[in-house]
């Protein structure tokens, strides 16, 4: 501390404008920043906007840990109340035509006010960052925003190095190297034949065409959770694990958040309940389901007679999403056993002591989040990772049960049902084991990102690297470079390599 931003190596983050896209790369910046970097965050101000206002986001960069954070963000072209944005079809093309203007021009004017550039990093489905970044000269990487599983599963499908389920042979099983079997239906769902959502299949393709591009490929996993496939593909990709970003001992998360919406405030109503009393429902920010389903888990929730959060989000209005409502009189029924709120604020919902389980969609940041911070799940994946990630927690993780296997089973859960895995993942001997499970992984994870953890030594790498390569930028472009110091060896540290022992009654 103590520097101004001005003296200190400057990285450009480069984000989709989703979510599950900007928590992530959000939590990198933080990473960065407290190990004595300038970040400047962008992204669409369609978000950018929602963001500022969720958030409290200023003008000025905040101090972080020993570095600094900004936010920048740029316009996409499009009025604000653009409909095609919802077809990404249409709107990554228009993304990247006016990203590759828009993103040079911000890299020059942060130049003329005395803050190059060193280091682009962006995340999946904006591929061309690495093009803006090689035709200035910059060095760029991509931060991948799923597991390490489904990084491996869309690399052999891109290069066609295992069959995967087709048009002529809809159900067959994937085996990848160093990975479980993965049942035709645990596949990530985009790349099945049939997907309702072969524009996700595009978009997350479209990330392998510029592969070689990014000199690094980081990602929100860690070395201990996904051992033998981050060893696999690390020996073919520049992979360094650096996760769970979302845990930052250094630095805590204080102000800087991402979310597009403000939390209600669920907290003190947690404080109110018993410990291990409450199961939080959340489906992240981009599944809905049909009104059917929703209405089975109301009811499924009153019969067990748990306490509940739930979270119940408002579709973006040209989403095609009609607006869900809960059954009648169901506020009422549930009293103060239950909660519903329009968006949590999930971190700390999932690290206070009144919740249970958490029953998940299976995004990976809500996987991770899980995990991480030592809760159980009751898996109820739709489509993309989701599926894959929820055979992961169930069958790799222990730490799950398996309340669906996906959208493309077209399969109502009862209510009964629901009730009966509240149950199982709640009370009994299935929750005590699911427990100390994810208790472990939570101990794993903290180890990862502590002071010589194989997350913490791998960021370090990375910011060594990026301040040497922004030495080469500076002599490259014969104009001052910024003052760094000699980058450190990497440390050889206390991390473990070793496996986490899990318990398993099946
Ligand atoms: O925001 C979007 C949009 C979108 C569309 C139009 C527009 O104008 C803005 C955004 C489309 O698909 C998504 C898909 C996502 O899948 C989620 O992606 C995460 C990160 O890859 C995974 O971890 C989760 O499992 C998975 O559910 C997450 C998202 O945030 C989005
Ligand atoms: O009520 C909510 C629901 C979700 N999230 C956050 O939104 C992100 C969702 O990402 P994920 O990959 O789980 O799912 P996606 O929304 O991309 O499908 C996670 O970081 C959650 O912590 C949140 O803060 N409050």
């Amino acid at each position: 501390m103590g520097c101004d931003p001005e003296s200190l190596v400057h990285v450009l983050l480069v984000s989709f404008p989703g979510q599950g896209h900007v928590n992530p790369l959000l939590r990198l910046g933080k990473r960065l920043a407290s190990k004595g970097l300038l970040v400047t965050f962008t992204t669409p101000d369609s978000i950018g906007k929602q963001m500022r206002k969720a958030s409290n986001i200023g003008d000025d960069p905040a101090p972080f840990g020993d570095g600094f954070i900004r936010f920048e963000f740029f316009h996409d072209g499009w009025d604000e109340d653009e409909p095609r944005r919802q077809d990404l079809d249409q709107y990554l093309p228009q993304l990247e035509k006016v990203g590759k203007v828009l993103i040079p021009d911000m890299i020059r004017r942060n130049a003329d006010r005395g803050r190059p550039v060193s280091c682009l990093i962006n995340n999946p489905f904006i591929p061309w960052v690495s093009d803006v970044a090689d035709s200035l000269g910059l060095p760029s990487a991509m931060l991948w925003v799923q597991s390490c599983a489904c990084f491996a599963a869309y690399y052999h499908y891109y290069h066609g190095l295992v069959p995967f389920p087709s048009e002529s042979a809809m159900e067959i099983d994937v085996q990848l190297p160093c990975m479980p079997l993965l049942k035709h239906d645990e596949v990530p769902s985009f790349l099945y034949p049939t997907t309702p959502y072969p524009f996700l299949r595009r978009a997350i393709l479209g990330q392998y065409k510029n592969l070689d591009k990014p000199f690094c490929i980081l990602m929100d996993t860690f070395q201990e959770l996904e051992l033998e496939i981050i060893e696999y593909m690390s020996k073919i990709c520049p992979i360094k694990t650096v996760g769970p970003l979302f845990k930052n001992p250094k630095a805590p998360n204080a102000n800087v958040r991402g979310d597009f919406m403000k939390a209600d405030d669920c907290l003190g109503w947690l404080d109110s309940k018993p410990a291990g009393s409450v199961v939080y429902v959340s489906f992240g920010s981009v599944v809905y389901l049909k009104q059917d389903q929703w209405d089975e888990i109301a009811y499924g929730l009153l019969n067990s007679s748990v306490n509940f959060l739930w979270v119940m989000k408002p579709p973006h209005k040209d989403s095609g999403y009609t607006v869900l409502t809960l059954p009648e009189g169901f506020q009422e029924k549930a009293g103060d056993k239950g909660m519903v709120v329009q968006w949590s604020p999930q971190e700390q919902v999932l690290a206070h002591p009144a919740v249970a389980a958490f029953v998940t969609h299976c995004g990976w940041n809500s996987s991770m989040e899980a995990l991480a911070s030592g809760m159980p799940v009751v898996a109820f994946p739709q489509w993309g990772d989701q599926v894959t990630d929820a055979k992961y927690l169930v069958d790799v993780f222990k730490v799950g049960i398996r309340m669906c296997r996906g959208e493309a089973e077209d399969k109502l859960i009862t209510r009964d049902v629901v009730e009966k895995c509240l149950l199982k993942a709640t009370v009994g001997e299935k929750a005590a084991e699911m427990k100390r499970n994810a208790l472990k992984w939570k101990a794993a994870a903290e180890a990862a990102v502590a002071e010589g953890g194989s997350s913490d030594r791998n960021i370090q790498a990375f910011v060594d690297e990026v301040k040497r390569r922004s030495v080469e930028v500076a002599l490259a472009k014969g104009s001052k470079s910024t003052t760094v110091e000699a980058p450190e060896v990497v440390r050889g540290g206390a991390a473990t390599n070793g496996k986490v022992e899990l318990v398993s009654s099946s």
